[in-house]
């Protein structure tokens, strides 16, 4: 009887420590057109660089497939795009220097993050995504950074490769952000003209560059609900490791 019991112990062992061990399934918001449903290897390779299984979502709005979409991936990371509509999803009226949206893509992103976050899966955006996880609970963004903010001078929309870091942010020391990254500032890429404007209900922002421009937010409590501004992506999937600790956090917070 003893060897038995201690057989089966180390067979539940055994099973805990194979299912602790399984790579976490990412999902990854497709960068949608009509046509396709695909996303940049900067995302995927960034993903299975920090010990997840990417999984490419298709772009769709039904809540029954999103459901099950949700029931399979362990976490979720939304990727950058166009910009979102100011009149349908923050009662603004768009100003001339608004670039193209995707109205399809902010139902499908926006619909996307919420049930993600209201289920507890971690959940990475970046940029266009941190913008979108923003108005999805609330919040509202400068349309045009250059036209709508004063005193702003910082390039947001640089003119150099994705791996390399033109400005400067500073993290907010109380935040999920430094702790993953240790560190008070960092250089970072920059491929926008939007930005945060007004927070949402629940959540705090946790870097700006030295214009103030909002660099990345984060939900309050426990759940890995993190956005950044700029493309990490863009280092680690090059092999810097800089950014490599943010998609870790995501993959072990997935876990
Ligand atoms: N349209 C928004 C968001 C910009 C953004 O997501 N840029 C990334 C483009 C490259 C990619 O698709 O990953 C803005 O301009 O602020």
């Amino acid at each position: 009887m003893k060897r038995r019991s201690l057989l089966s112990i180390v067979l539940i062992f055994t099973l805990i420590s194979a299912y602790a061990q399984k790579k976490p399934i990412i999902g990854v918001s497709s960068v949608a057109t009509e046509s396709s449903a695909s996303a940049p290897l900067t995302y995927i390779n960034s993903i299975k660089r920090a010990g997840g299984v990417p999984l490419v979502i298709p772009m769709t709005s039904d809540k029954e497939e999103l459901t099950r979409v949700l029931e399979v991936i362990d976490g979720l990371v939304m990727t950058g795009g166009e910009d979102i509509d100011p009149l349908k999803w923050f009662n603004e009226e768009p100003v001339r220097a608004m670039g193209g949206i995707a109205p399809k893509r902010d139902e499908f992103d926006i619909t996307l993050i919420r049930m993600a976050v209201e289920k507890g899966l971690p959940v990475l955006g970046i940029c266009r995504g941190e913008q979108a996880m923003n108005v999805a609970f609330g919040g509202t963004l400068y349309q045009d950074i250059p036209s709508q903010v004063e005193g702003t001078f910082v390039k947001h929309s640089q003119n150099a490769p994705s791996s390399y870091g033109t400005h400067t942010i500073d993290i907010d020391k109380n935040s999920k952000l430094y702790k993953i990254l240790g560190r008070e500032s960092v250089v970072v890429n920059s491929f926008h003209h939007q930005a945060v404007k007004d927070i949402a209900k629940g959540f705090k922002i946790s870097a700006r560059a030295k214009d103030g421009v909002v660099e990345a937010i984060e939900k309050e409590g426990d759940q890995f609900v993190v956005g950044v501004q700029f493309h990490p992506e863009g280092f680690v999937s090059k092999g810097d490791d800089t950014f490599l600790p943010l998609f870790r956090a995501l993959t072990e917070a997935s876990k």
